[in-house]
């Protein structure tokens, strides 16, 4: 499809999880290739430092622990989560934000953080990517050539777990299957761009 910017008839953030590996920053980058200023990339906010290269708003909001306990006891992420040390989030203000300026809210959330914007008010469409087989996603995990043995293992794991939640009946609007890169980037925006159902 040529670029356009012409936006689906359903407004609603695009919640998007699947396991690590199967390819979710793939389509991501695909969709906003492919029409441009439709959609924004929900920030997440961060205690961890910046890395280097990682600029503030764009690839996180780096705030404080004390800036991010205040806005979690406000009652202020959709979801949130802590890694190590560190506090991770998605702001309510980041995703009404966006869709103040007119743009499609998509969101790169793992499991926990599925469930919690379930449990929120926030309304939302789920789209589960899935991998085509265990073996495949070990393959692109290793050929994607940028973790280390033991956090590869440890995806590996966690995919399992993920693949299994996937499977609990209501949670996703559509599941959709990575093998063929253009086939699945089809099926994501043909459920991006489909009429709203009631
Ligand atoms: N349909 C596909 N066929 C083959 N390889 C693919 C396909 N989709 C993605 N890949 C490759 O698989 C690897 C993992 O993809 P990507 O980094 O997009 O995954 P991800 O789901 O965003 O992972 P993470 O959650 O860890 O960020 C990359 O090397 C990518 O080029």
């Amino acid at each position: 499809m040529a670029p356009t910017s012409h936006l689906p008839p359903n407004k609603l953030p695009v919640v998007i999880s699947g396991p690590s590996g199967v390819g979710k920053g793939t389509l991501f980058n695909l969709l906003f290739e492919r029409h441009p200023d439709t959609f924004a990339f929900s920030v997440s906010h961060t205690t961890r430092s910046p890395r280097n290269g990682e600029q503030d708003g764009v690839h996180y909001k780096f705030v404080t622990k004390e800036a991010f306990q205040e806005l979690k006891a406000k009652n202020g992420f959709v979801e949130s989560a802590q890694f190590g040390s560190n506090f991770y989030g998605t702001s309510k203000a980041t995703i009404q934000e966006q869709s103040a300026k007119g743009k499609v809210v998509v969101l790169d959330i793992e499991m926990e953080g599925v469930k919690q914007i379930q449990a929120s008010d926030l309304k939302a469409r789920y789209v589960f990517i899935a991998p085509p087989s265990e073996e495949e996603l070990e393959r692109r995990l290793r050929g994607r050539g940028t973790d280390k043995e033991e956090d590869i293992i440890k995806r590996l794991t966690q995919a399992k777990k993920e693949l299994e939640y996937s499977k609990t009946p209501g949670v996703h609007d559509k599941i959709i299957v990575n093998k063929d890169l253009e086939t699945a980037y089809k099926e994501l925006e043909d459920f991006i761009y489909a009429p709203v159902s009631e």
